[in-house]
């Protein structure tokens, strides 16, 4: 039995567990400064309002951002410059160019991912695929099985509109297709752009200069499984116990709608408070989760953080709110900084960065945290939520 937060009858239920047994990522060609972004964006858009200008500007610094990468590009520009424009009925075009790149995306992380995992495509069984930067028939899941090759007779799903929630969700539901299909290999991948909601900066949208300043573009990919066979596969996370909730009468505070000229987005400036009132009591339910029924305090500084970084100010409340030392949301921040907010993949790479700090201080003989959290919020309010082991501590 394992044990957390300083307690040690706050042991785990075991059952059937799935395991984390690989990662992958993938990302488009264009990598984007962030001291650059605001030249650019302003010239692509041939704006030239000085208050938008510095707004932005102000927004690219309390962001952290520092790179990420983008679909959209100067060549997109040029032969779409409809794009850049307000008013122009642009959501063919805009689900053109997403569906190939989310779809290309997709197949190289899968490909990443499967190679580090060590066996071949034909032995994945199921397929999750998560985006909420395609709208077609028939879905991602099925252009992304049948790109890789996978047997005609994999299983999949497709999640979509899940948005920042989604790459957790996606790992919920794979948990649960990994342990009542005994012998499966669940492949999951998460893939997504912004270019559905490009848009010129305009003072009636002051959120769109938010997501101008945050948002990347990326793709992720996991291989879920239990029983690992040692010696094969190298299990990097077990995923003991998942939970979801939403928050009533939260629906407006994130909102994405899909109109003639691509996806609108209205985000409320009090989702971090929101997040802030509520994370305490998700967080203790979660870890309550894998108690045997006791109630014990709950000591968060000895767990480890993956959360999804939706933004600075969510971080930093949570942080205060929880009472985390600072480094705890480090894996965190270092995505936030590397990559922006890439919505649904972020949590990937939070957990390669969660990995790659396990290997530092293994090596330095530093002690790490064995159980955490797996956090992320979405539209909703929808908290997404897992308790796991790091397998590599
Ligand atoms: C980095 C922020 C945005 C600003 O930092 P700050 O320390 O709060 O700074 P300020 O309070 O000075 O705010 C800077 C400016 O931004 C403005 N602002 C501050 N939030 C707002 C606001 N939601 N609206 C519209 N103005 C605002 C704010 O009013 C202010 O305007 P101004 O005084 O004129 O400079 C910070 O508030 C923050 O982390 N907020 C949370 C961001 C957030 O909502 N994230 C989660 C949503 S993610 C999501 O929905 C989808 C992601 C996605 C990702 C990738 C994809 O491919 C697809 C989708």
């Amino acid at each position: 039995m394992g044990s957390f937060g300083g307690a040690e009858s706050f042991s785990i239920k075991r059952g059937k567990a799935t395991n984390i047994l690989a990662l992958g990522k993938a990302f488009p060609k264009q990598l984007v400064m962030q001291d650059l972004l605001v030249d650019g964006y302003f010239r692509n858009t041939n704006c030239t309002d000085p208050d938008l200008k510095k707004k932005l500007t102000r927004l690219c610094k309390t962001t952290t951002v520092k790179t990420r990468y983008l679909v959209m590009c100067d060549e997109i520009l040029e032969n779409h410059p409809e794009l850049a424009r307000d008013g122009q009925p642009t959501l063919r075009q805009r689900l053109e160019i997403s569906h190939e790149a989310v779809t290309e995306m997709a197949i190289e992380a899968s490909r990443s991912c499967v190679k580090a995992w060590g066996r071949p495509f034909a032995a994945i069984t199921h397929l999750v695929y998560v985006s909420s930067s395609e709208a077609r028939f028939p879905s991602g899941d099925l252009h992304l099985a049948r790109a890789l090759r996978l047997n005609p007779d994999v299983s999949r799903v497709m999640l979509a509109f899940a948005g920042c929630s989604g790459g957790v969700a996606g790992l919920r539901v794979a948990k649960d297709i990994a342990e009542n299909n005994p012998g499966s290999r669940v492949l999951l991948a998460t893939s997504e752009t912004t270019i559905v909601g490009f848009r010129p900066p305009n003072p009636h949208r002051p959120y769109d200069l938010v997501g101008a300043a945050l948002f990347g573009d990326g793709a992720g990919a996991v291989v879920l499984g239990t029983d690992p066979i040692l010696g094969t596969e190298t299990p990097m996370f077990e995923l003991s116990s998942a939970i979801q909730q939403y928050l009533p009468d939260t629906d407006k505070t994130i909102q994405g709608e899909l109109t003639e000229e691509g996806i609108s987005f209205l985000l409320g400036r009090e989702l971090p408070l929101v997040i802030e009132n509520h994370v305490e009591a998700f967080c203790k339910k979660l870890a309550m989760e894998g108690a045997r029924g006791e109630s014990h305090d709950v000591n968060y500084n000895d767990m480890f953080w993956a959360m999804h970084p939706g933004g600075p100010a969510i971080l930093n409340k949570v942080e205060s709110r929880l009472r985390l030392c600072p480094d705890k949301l480090n894996a965190s921040r270092q995505a936030l900084r590397d990559y922006g907010n890439a919505s649904s993949n972020t949590i990937i790479y939070v957990l390669e960065n969660i990995i790659e700090e396990s290997r530092k201080k293994k090596e330095s003989g530093e002690s790490d945290c064995e159980w955490g959290l797996i956090l992320a919020f979405g539209p909703g309010i929808t908290f997404e939520g897992i308790l796991a082991r790091n397998l590599m501590v």
